[in-house]
């Protein structure tokens, strides 16, 4: 179980977030939706250990009762923009968040390299971030982040940049992905139906400060949720959305 207790953050004299307390539990995906602006990247940066300068936060992290600090091995994170580095290549990219927690480039290479198919990057493993348009871009950023492996994933908009049906493929690979090695996920997205198709849980928010505003399970298994149970979910965030939007 990861818990964030008592979650500030201020920008200058504006106070973002006020007090949030959240606890994320493991092998579920917890969606998180509100308006643009409300603090949800501002969230997964803290978690990520990655806040800017300009903000000031203050607040307790916990992995199973334990307080950690931030960066931590337990929490992968998928930034909004791709944050690719343009000098690498592709696979380079992508196998990077594993050299870095241990494993030789070789090694790193071999575990990342059969996942390009899937994500429909085949041929693009030497290829340089510039070469490929945004949408591979972020399935590379993607690629990165999963194959990391860690007890919590942390995904800021992650398939924002993709086509209708690339999406809903990425989408299916990740609930298979997680069939097989349960994670812990948290997904930021504003697509209120990507967020009934695939959280256990949705937490809804408010801005100014952000807080949460509605904390709501999802009954249905996973991956199963034809249209008759999507629509109803869809329907109630989206009135909950519209009653905290001016
Ligand atoms: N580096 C920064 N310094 C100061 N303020 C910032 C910084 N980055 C973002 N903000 C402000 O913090 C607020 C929350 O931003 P944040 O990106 O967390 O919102 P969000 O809910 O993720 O928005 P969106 O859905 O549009 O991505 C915004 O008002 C934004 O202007």
């Amino acid at each position: 179980m990861l818990e964030i207790r008592n979650l500030c953050i201020r920008a200058g004299k504006r106070t973002l977030l006020s007090g949030l307390n959240l606890g994320l539990q493991d092998n579920r995906i917890t969606a998180v939706i509100g308006p643009s602006g409300c603090g949800k990247t501002s969230i997964l940066r803290w978690l990520a250990g990655i806040a800017p300068p300009s903000m000031h936060s203050d607040g307790e992290l916990l992995l199973d009762g334990d307080a950690i600090a931030t960066p931590h091995p337990a929490l992968c994170y998928q930034p909004q923009n791709d944050a690719l580095f343009p000098w690498l290549t592709i696979i380079q990219n992508a196998s990077l968040g594993l050299e870095i927690s241990g494993k030789s480039r070789r090694e790193a290479k071999t575990l990342v390299a059969p996942l390009f198919q899937s994500f429909g990057l085949q041929g693009c493993e030497n290829m340089f971030p510039s070469q490929l348009s945004g949408g591979m871009r972020q399935r590379a950023a993607f690629l990165r982040t999963v194959v990391q492996d860690g007890r919590f994933i942390l995904l800021d908009e992650p398939f924002s940049a993709l086509d209708a049906v690339t999406r809903l493929r990425m989408q299916k690979w990740l609930l298979a992905r997680l069939q097989d090695r349960p994670r812990g996920v948290l997904l930021i997205t504003h697509d209120l139906n990507e967020a009934a198709y695939m959280a256990d849980r949705i937490i809804v928010m408010s801005s100014s400060p952000g807080r949460i505003i509605a904390d709501l399970p999802v009954d249905h298994m996973r991956g199963q949720r034809g249209e008759t149970a999507l629509a109803p979910m869809r329907d109630k965030l989206k009135s909950l959305l519209l009653e905290e939007t001016p």
